[in-house]
């Protein structure tokens, strides 16, 4: 994916091109628009007034997501702010940043959503929880060091700042200190080359709590896990809490010192597991009520369903559909939701049906080729298979609009939307139509 200055200039210069734009136009919409960030598949774009993102909205919003599709093979959403609420928001962010600054004692680098309280407990991580409480309650007497591992985006890091803000809560006093291993390396080495390693020794034993993050990432480092030995046996002895965090058990990672695998196994080591159906809920529910966002029981179970991967996954999937729902000022639903995820790799296990299996089958069964189903033919008996083709390609992969379009022959994403609506509300009515969509969804999913 090219960064997103790039991509917004290929995407104007590809308006510029457009012959159906004229030049005052392109002027008065398109060169005034800024971009601002690409994130989770949505590209903010400051425009200059909201008359300028109603223009946008109505009649350019397509061309947009079609240009960005041609460079990026994939669904790009625009979100669109206005000079105003653009200058808003930045203020806004630099004073929750500064009152989190202050929140936090000097350097504990704690994310401020990280908290007991936004963290909702299911079977995969119950145990972890309990711990993560009780070394709150006695630090460095219970569980030292106390070690969470499992997969990427479960929750470790959360649970993690989680204790740093309790025992700060606890004691304002306490010294806390998180830090990445990777963080940890760096500095180290940095201590070295400025010859300042008595400070960066200051730094990592004259603390309360020490939280160390993904410290597989120690594998290989010889000198940084010599000095980490000495960080552990000084807090160790005195009796100051250690947590680490890791994607496998200690005797797991690789070229990990023995002295330190044997250490990090004193405490306790425990893991988290992914979420099941109802803690995906729950966690979707919470997010929802945070964001202050209304969205039905149905269609959280829907998410939940579609989204079974991580905790990261599910965050990234409620946070499209809720641009989507602000871009197109409709309220969240299911049919929402599952527009808003279509495009995405969610819910993969629809990826191994490709266009060209769905175009073979089509044609095959209804004695036509695969050339009439991406040509232009107006026969009825060529027509129908291909509007069925296009319908089961929109409905079995995650291919979007633009895409399907490309792949029968160059048609245009709107003759994808007409084909996919009038196949979809002919089924409700033709049984013998109903028959043979479904004959050809089993045949392609056995
Ligand atoms: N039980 C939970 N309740 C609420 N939010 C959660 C929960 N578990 C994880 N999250 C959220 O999911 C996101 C990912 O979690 P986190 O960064 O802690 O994962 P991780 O296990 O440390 O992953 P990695 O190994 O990739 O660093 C965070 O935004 C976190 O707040």
């Amino acid at each position: 994916m090219p960064n997103y200055i790039d991509l917004w200039n290929n995407i104007k210069n590809s308006f510029e091109k457009d012959d159906s734009m004229s030049k005052a136009s392109f002027g008065a919409w398109v060169e005034t628009a800024e971009p601002i960030s690409l994130e989770n598949h949505i590209m903010k774009i400051k425009v200059l007034s909201s008359l300028h993102r109603d223009y946008w909205t109505k009649h350019l919003i397509e061309k947009f997501v079609e240009y960005a599709y041609q460079f990026t093979d994939q669904d790009i959403t625009p979100e669109f702010v206005t000079e105003d609420e653009f200058k808003t928001q930045q203020a806004e962010r630099s004073a929750t940043s500064k009152k989190e600054t202050k929140a936090s004692t000097e350097d504990t680098q704690l994310n401020s959503r990280y908290t007991f309280d936004t963290f909702v407990i299911g079977s995969g991580n119950q145990m972890a929880h309990a711990a993560a409480m009780a070394v709150s309650d006695e630090p460095g007497v219970l569980y030292n060091p106390l070690f969470f591992y499992g997969g990427v985006g479960l929750g470790k890091t959360h649970l993690m700042h989680a204790i740093g803000h309790q025992l700060l809560e606890n004691d304002p006093k306490t010294r806390v200190k998180y830090v990445t291993s990777e963080a940890f390396t760096n500095d180290f080495i940095n201590s070295i080359q400025k010859n300042k390693t008595e400070e960066f020794h200051e730094k990592y034993r004259n603390v309360d709590l020490l939280l160390v993050d993904d410290v597989q990432f120690f594998a290989d480092k010889e000198a940084t896990q010599e000095e980490f030995f000495h960080t552990f046996e000084a807090l160790y002895n005195a009796q100051k809490q250690i947590v680490l965090t890791s994607d496998r058990l200690p005797n797991e990672i690789p070229k990990l010192q023995e002295r330190l695998v044997s250490r990090f196994k004193w405490g306790l080591s425990i893991d988290i597991t992914p979420p099941n159906l109802e803690t995906r809920i729950a966690i979707l529910r919470e997010k929802a009520q945070a964001d202050n966002v209304e969205i039905p029981d149905e269609t959280l179970e829907y998410i939940a369903n579609r989204i079974d991967s991580n905790i990261r996954e599910l965050e990234g999937a409620m946070a499209r559909i809720q641009a989507y729902a602000k871009l197109q000022n409709a309220a969240i639903t299911t049919d929402l939701a599952s527009d808003a995820l279509r495009s995405l790799n969610f819910g993969s296990n629809l990826s191994h049906i490709t266009i060209p299996m769905i175009q073979d089958k089509v044609a095959k069964y209804f004695h036509v080729t695969v050339a009439d189903l991406k040509g232009k033919k107006r026969m009825k008996s060529i027509v129908i298979p291909r509007q069925i083709a296009m319908y089961l390609s929109r409905e079995l992969t995650e291919s979007s609009l633009p895409k399907i379009g490309t792949e029968f022959g160059g048609k245009d994403h709107t003759t994808v939307i007409h084909s996919f609506d009038k196949i979809k509300a002919e089924l409700e009515k033709d049984e013998e139509l109903a028959r043979q969509v479904g004959d050809l969804k089993s045949e392609l999913k056995p």
